[in-house]
């Protein structure tokens, strides 16, 4: 099942200018939701744009064992035949969910408040990843889960068959946790509230208003004040994908660091919850454009013009801003080696417990690269040395990630030698074709490591 199975070396050269449209795949956070929740629904939910990432593969599979019917039917177009939760069959067998945390903990959320029990299994990054911020909070609906020690995957999870609803205020910002929380108390009568002291992405509450669910956000000064009224099934809808933010940054930030580049991205994320990264790198000085703002697929988006920008200064990242671009950290890392001075991020500690310790990956990989580095628990500080600054020259570990293998390869299309990463297969995760796309844009990716 594991997309990784076997380790495949890539090494990145210094590039010529990048040019060109860089047309990136459908959103995951957006993706594995229209598969869940069309299952939740009763009735066909019609798909375009779903990115055909492993991670996504894996939810389709999770939710066909759950008794929905999935079919592709083109490139990006699928269908979701759903059951409602009340029609949902208890999966025959353990339900791997791969590499992705979004999968496991919005997939426990759909069969905690029901009379199953399903055991959930995932690859060995995943499998190391804490399920209590998922499980407590379940708890508190009558589920039960048996895992290994610390919260661990493999894990038994044993729906509540007489729910009752929660009140539950997230200790951590986590728009997973929210989301699992929200689909839980869709099957449990009454009102279900989740409170989020710093907003985390949005998706699940304008997607969950779509497909019918009675669900309010109240802005407090606790924080926002999300309320959902249990009901027994959802209405399925049509949904288009909008492009993924989250992999965008990588082209973006490629073209920012590569000398001469000049490149257009089209539909980008402008979704508060999102847009971290980019008010981020404009902060630094970033040359980009943001033109022909419009909605698609209920998001609000533009297109990006970017060019190489020479001057960009390191700056201190407010730490509130971290939830909306919580998976960009490693690749802004890779821009603030690029830039001129200290670039300093507080506030980070989530990123331990992603699908590496992302601090200590990026931290490792740039120190070999030549970049200096300052990390505690919390923080991690980048000292920049300017556009064409990094001395590359070195093979990055990976960790089972593929944000961090994506990032090493962007600088190594900057640095002054190559730079290889240990292993490319997790990317086929969540941005199947950046490889394609980024030697389309005129970048130099080999298999095979220095
Ligand atoms: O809800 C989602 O789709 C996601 C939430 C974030 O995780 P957390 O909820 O753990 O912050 C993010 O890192 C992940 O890539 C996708
Ligand atoms: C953290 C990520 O995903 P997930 O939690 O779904 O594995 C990510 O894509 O960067």
């Amino acid at each position: 099942m594991s997309a990784h199975a076997t380790a495949q070396p890539m090494t990145a050269h210094k590039s010529g200018p990048l040019s060109g449209t860089a047309s990136v795949p459908g959103d995951k956070s957006i993706s594995h939701r229209a598969l869940v929740f069309g299952a939740m629904a009763v009735g066909e939910t019609k798909i375009t744009g779903l990115l055909e990432g492993q991670d996504v593969l894996d939810t389709a599979k999770a939710m066909r064992a759950f008794g929905a019917t999935v079919l592709q039917h083109g490139p990006g177009v699928w269908s979701v035949n759903g059951v409602g939760v009340g029609g949902f069959q208890e999966p025959a067998d353990v339900i791997d969910c791969g590499n992705s945390g979004t999968g496991v903990r919005l997939i426990m959320g759909t069969m905690a408040t029901t009379s199953m029990t399903v055991t959930f299994t995932g690859d060995a990054s995943l499998r190391k990843r804490p399920m209590g911020r998922v499980t407590d909070p379940l708890s508190l609906f009558g589920t039960q889960a048996y895992s290994r020690k610390g919260g661990r995957l493999p894990m038994t999870v044993v729906g509540a068959a007489n729910p009752v609803p929660v009140r539950y205020a997230l200790p951590v910002a986590s728009a997973q946790v929210k989301s699992a929380i929200l689909l839980a108390g869709l099957n449990a009568p009454g009102q279900t509230v989740v409170i989020e002291r710093e907003p985390t992405r949005d998706h699940s509450e304008r997607m969950l208003l779509g497909f019918g669910a009675q669900l309010s956000v109240e802005k407090t000064s606790e924080g926002n004040v999300i309320t959902l009224t249990g009901q027994p099934e959802l209405r399925p809808q049509t949904v288009a994908v909008p492009r993924d933010p989250s992999s965008a940054a990588f082209p973006v930030c490629a073209a920012l660091i590569v000398e001469g580049s000049d490149i257009f991205v089209p539909g980008v994320s402008q979704n508060l919850t999102r847009n971290g990264l980019y008010l981020t790198l404009v902060e630094m000085g970033a040359d980009i454009e943001f033109q022909n703002p419009r909605t698609e697929g209920g998001e609000p988006v533009a297109d990006l013009r970017v060019r190489f920008s020479d001057n960009m200064k390191g700056i201190e990242l407010p730490p509130e801003r971290a939830p909306s671009m919580i998976d960009e950290y490693p690749i802004l890392s890779v821009v603030a080696a690029c830039s001129n001075g200290k670039t300093v991020m507080r506030g980070v500690k989530e990123l331990r417990v992603k699908e590496s310790d992302r601090i200590d990956a990026m931290a490792r990989g740039l120190e070999a690269c030549g970049v200096r580095i300052e990390e505690d628990e919390d923080t991690l500080i980048v000292h920049g040395m300017g556009a064409g600054g990094v001395p590359g020259g070195a093979t990055c570990a990976t960790h089972i990630d593929h944000r961090i293998a994506m990032s090493f390869l962007v600088l190594g299309m900057a640095a002054k030698a190559p730079v290889s990463v240990d292993d490319a297969s997790p990317i086929v995760t969540s941005f199947p074709i950046f490889e394609g796309l980024m030697t389309g844009l005129g970048a130099t990716l080999r298999a095979g490591g220095q």
